[in-house]
């Protein structure tokens, strides 16, 4: 991409500027009346938002993070795409798809009168996707920066035979201290304990985070809450299109073992991911659309 011919074509003058970030890799800022954000155009991947009202920054990056043309960046929101987690044919293909490590397209930009800002990513099958999924596709992201942060992946399958997929918006949310945090919303639903290979368990109050927890909860459509003392605040999640939601910490021994995540970093975030995971798969007609929607608002005390 070249960052003085997209600022010409798709800047927003004082709202919305693309330039070089970590790596090289272009970064789109935006800075309106109701927030600020940064938005990489690498992984079509929202890497900061920043509201107004709001003390600190809704999403946690890694300090380790890569940035690189081939490596997915660890934090902000990757997109997890065409399947969720890692493959479910167990043939080697990458964790989480194909399309958080890939470049997307800057496809249009727009400031709306309400002062919020809304970026359009795209992606599609190309050599490299079919060597690894033969589905003919096209992927959009609506990213809108406002007074909440909302996301809009649409899959629109533009081949001849329906597909399926499993995906996800893996938020990594930034925490005071995840210790003292807690996950609201999920109660009395059951869930998948990736932690204990793959054994079902059911909810039973808040989930409060002591040791490693991943878990793919299931028959979830609740607003869910992330309830954060240490920093004053509480986000909230809201959903359309997914009855599924991923909770991660990785904790301590996880923590180590990754090469783009600090040793410590687990106490100051938490993924609580809008999905569909697991039994909760869609299925896309030939031609048709499938549209999965979250909304993340803080409530700064
Ligand atoms: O390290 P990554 O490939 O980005 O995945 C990070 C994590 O994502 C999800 O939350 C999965 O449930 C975890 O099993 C995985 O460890």
């Amino acid at each position: 991409m070249d960052i003085a011919q997209a600022n010409d074509a798709l800047g927003l003058p004082s709202v919305l500027a693309i330039c070089e970030g970590n790596g090289g890799l272009p970064l789109i800022h935006i800075d309106n009346a109701h927030a600020s954000a940064s938005i990489s155009v690498h992984g079509g991947q929202v890497l900061s938002y920043c509201p107004v009202t709001a003390k600190d920054d809704l999403l946690f990056v890694s300090r380790q993070a890569y940035f690189q043309p081939d490596k997915a960046i660890k934090g902000g929101i990757p997109i997890c795409w065409p399947w969720f987690g890692p493959d479910p044919e167990q043939r080697g293909r990458p964790d989480h798809g194909f399309v958080r490590d890939r470049s997307w397209q800057l496809l249009a930009t727009e400031a709306r009168v309400d002062g919020a800002t809304r970026v359009l990513l795209g992606t599609r099958d190309d050599e490299r996707s079919q060597a690894l999924w033969p589905e003919p596709f096209s992927l959009e992201l609506e990213i809108t920066v406002g007074e909440t942060l909302d996301l809009v992946l649409v899959t629109h399958n533009t081949g001849e035979a329906p597909f399926s997929i499993t995906q996800g918006l893996h938020a990594y949310f930034g925490l005071g201290d995840v210790r003292k945090a807690q996950v609201l919303g999920l109660a009395g639903h059951d869930y998948i304990d990736k932690v204990t290979d793959g054994s079902r368990a059911t909810q039973s109050g808040p989930i409060n985070i002591d040791g490693p927890v991943n878990r793919i909860y299931l028959d979830t459509t609740d607003t869910l809450v992330i309830d954060d003392p240490s920093l004053g605040r509480s986000i909230h999640i809201e959903r359309e299109g997914s009855r599924s939601a991923v909770v991660w910490n990785p904790w301590v021994e996880q923590s180590r073992s990754m090469g783009d995540f600090g040793d410590d970093e687990y106490l100051r975030m938490i993924c609580v991911e809008t999905t569909n995971a697991a039994e909760d798969a869609v299925t896309i007609a030939a031609g048709e659309r499938y549209r999965l929607y979250t909304s993340y608002r803080i409530h700064q005390e």
